[in-house]
């Protein structure tokens, strides 16, 4: 049983998370996806949705096994509960595969870092980011 990792903020899910999750699937048996918390997402403007409401609609996707919220302070906590085969990251993350494959080995976790593919548009009007769907919403409503 290959057990892997995915994580993400996955505020307003699009179709671009389903590729990611689809992606991090197929490298593996089991599917675990890790949902960041509000209070660390630092890199880009804090979620619209809840915490929870991000796990929940996480959790309802097929290809998804089990969505878990995220640790507050120490990320490699549900890695340890979890314990991957593989931890795929999506394929713009910042994270740095080298760097965290090194933490991992640091904290005596043995498993594989991945990287996810990009999903392109399949048509014109696709809104493959959260971001963008937010500028859409702000320019046609307010
Ligand atoms: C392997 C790994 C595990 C993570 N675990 C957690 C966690 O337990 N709690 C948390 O709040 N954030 C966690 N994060 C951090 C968020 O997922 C991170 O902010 C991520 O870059 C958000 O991705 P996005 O910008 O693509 O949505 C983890 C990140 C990685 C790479
Ligand atoms: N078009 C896409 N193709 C493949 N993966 C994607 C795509 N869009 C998002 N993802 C992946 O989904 C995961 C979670 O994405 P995130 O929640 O940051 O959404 P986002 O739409 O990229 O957000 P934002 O627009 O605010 O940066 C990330 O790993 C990201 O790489």
């Amino acid at each position: 049983m290959r057990r892997v990792i995915a994580q993400g903020t996955f505020d307003i899910l699009h179709p671009g998370h389903v590729h990611y999750l689809s992606d991090a699937k197929a490298m593996g048996d089991e599917l675990h996806v890790i949902i960041a918390r509000r209070e660390n997402v630092t890199h880009k403007p804090k979620p619209i949705l809840d915490d929870r409401q991000r796990r929940d609609m996480v959790a309802a996707l097929d290809v998804v096994d089990e969505a878990h919220l995220g640790h507050p302070e120490d990320i490699f906590v549900p890695i340890e509960e979890i314990d991957p085969s593989v931890i795929v990251l999506g394929y713009d993350q910042h994270h740095d595969e080298a760097a965290l494959k090194d933490a991992l080995t640091e904290r005596g976790i043995d498993c594989e870092v991945a990287r996810a593919t990009p999903r392109d548009k399949t048509y014109d009007d696709e809104l493959l980011s959260t971001g963008r769907i937010i500028d859409r919403i702000i320019d046609r409503r307010c």
